[in-house]
């Protein structure tokens, strides 16, 4: 007897059933649809952290959206293995007629789809592909010569032109969900079984819409933390971005939504100059003669460079896995100008350790604190941390919470003197960029 034919929707970072452009296109084709996740170990195998928290956040969204499709008599089928290994076993075991996915714009994963693409056309297997986690993608948003934009302010002004109710309505995959393919549950792998532990850090919970009204007014001021924390779930897709944007709009919260821009953006430098994963993107910037002080560095990770705002913010970030975004940038710039430390080891920093860590805005975050990115402000914009202290946390509510010495009065002296640490950076940036 010849198998039933099916269809496999892949969920990587569209981790919800409702508003999901792949599932709603596959449940609205002819074959049931069984959903597939991979627990991909090119990715797990590069963790150093075991109770990484990212990958328990994805483990409970799995196990929660089993239960939910349990509801309609499915299961979503999870494997742990290489998307080679785990496709290979797939045909072996399923009359596969489509398989359909959401695009992901980073590196790896802009390779891996086209080597599967190549091996599903090889077996005669459709590979249908669409646009889920930001509102414009590819040449959508391009300048009049047909090239990307590599500045923010004016890709702003065609991203917001643009944006109309076509491109915000959500997909109501919800109607279709009878033609998921109808199985018992699968069970899913558990966090031992991956070589991982249960985090003991907490995971952020999803009510931004409170916070939009303030947010203009109170975003920049870091204790006040009145910002929405949604980075982890539009990583992961646990919410649609669609339906952000409807809300920004809803609450004519403009600066929030030119924040989701930002991320669009960002997006879509690292998916046009994939090269910037590893280089500056002005090339000029990777003649610097960065220092590379270890010693130093580790201060900067640990909290301890004497500077209570930079140190704040480490410790915010190792004890949380957050960091508020006017602090990422002036500990990016510190460690980039101040200590001379190549913006790579940073970024890898940041990429170990934030909870919503999100390729493309971590190297254009790093990349703009340097100068050696998508903006427009020159390299000598140098922060000074008391500065931006006696502006955004003038009564240290922040500093005094992250850095009780600094309350105590014992807060280590500064690793490096702002002012002699400006003169060295000037100097060493504009040898670079003459050379
Ligand atoms: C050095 C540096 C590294 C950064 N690394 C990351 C990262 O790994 N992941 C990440 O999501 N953001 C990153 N950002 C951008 C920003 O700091 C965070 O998005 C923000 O602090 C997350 O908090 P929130 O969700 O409360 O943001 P909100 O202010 O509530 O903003 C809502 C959402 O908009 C998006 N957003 C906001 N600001 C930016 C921005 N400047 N660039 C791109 N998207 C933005 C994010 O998805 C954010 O969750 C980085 C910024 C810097 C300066």
């Amino acid at each position: 007897m010849s198998k039933q034919s099916i269809n496999i929707c892949w969920l990587r970072r569209d981790l919800r059933l409702d508003d999901n452009a792949a599932i709603y296109h596959a449940l609205k084709s002819k074959d049931p649809v069984l959903l597939l996740f991979i627990f991909d170990k090119n990715i797990l195998n590069k963790l150093l952290d075991k109770k990484d928290v990212r990958v328990n956040f994805i483990h409970e969204t799995i196990i929660h959206l089993n239960q939910q499709l349990q509801a309609y008599d499915t299961s979503i089928l999870v494997k742990y293995g290489t998307p080679e290994e785990v496709w290979t076993g797939l045909l072996n075991t399923y009359n596969v007629n489509s398989v359909f996915t959401n695009h992901d714009y980073e590196p790896y994963a802009t390779e891996r789809d086209s080597g599967l693409a190549e091996y599903l056309s090889s077996e005669s297997i459709a590979f249908r592909t669409f646009k889920d986690q930001i509102i414009f993608e590819k040449d959508e948003i391009l300048k009049a010569d047909g090239k990307p934009y590599t500045v923010f302010t004016p890709y702003f002004r065609q991203w917001q032109q643009k944006l109309n109710e076509f491109y915000l309505k959500s997909y109501p995959s919800k109607r279709y969900f009878n033609n998921f393919l109808t199985t018992p549950p699968f069970e899913i792998p558990s966090l031992r079984d991956m070589g991982f532990e249960k985090s003991t850090q907490a995971l952020p919970g999803l009510d931004f819409e409170s916070k939009l009204r303030d947010y203009e007014e109170r975003r920049d001021y870091p204790a006040d933390d009145a910002t929405t924390h949604i980075g982890m779930h539009l990583r992961f897709g646990t919410i649609s971005i669609r339906y952000a944007a409807r809300e920004a709009l809803k609450q004519n919260a403009d600066k929030w939504l030119s924040e989701l821009a930002w991320r669009d953006f960002y997006m879509m430098i690292l998916w046009h100059f994939p090269h910037t994963v590893s280089q500056s993107f002005k090339p000029a910037y990777d003649k610097i003669r960065w220092r590379n002080n270890e010693d130093e560095f580790k201060a900067w990770c640990e909290g301890k460079t004497g500077y209570p705002l930079v140190d704040a913010g480490m410790r915010q970030l190792n004890e949380t896995g957050y960091m508020h975004n006017r602090v990422r940038m002036v500990v990016a710039s510190f460690l980039t100008k101040h200590l001379l430390i190549d913006w790579r080891w940073g970024e890898a920093y940041f990429a170990e350790k934030l909870m919503d860590y999100e390729m493309a805005s971590n190297i254009g975050g790093w990349q703009w604190a340097c100068g050696c990115g998508n903006d427009a402000a020159p390299y000598f914009r140098v922060f000074n941390p008391e500065l931006q202290t006696k502006k955004f946390d003038p009564d240290y509510r922040y500093i005094n919470k992250w850095l009780p010495e600094h309350k105590q009065q014992k807060h280590v002296k500064p690793i490096v003197e702002h002012a002699f640490a400006r003169e060295r950076i000037l100097k060493v940036f504009k040898e670079a960029l003459n050379s």
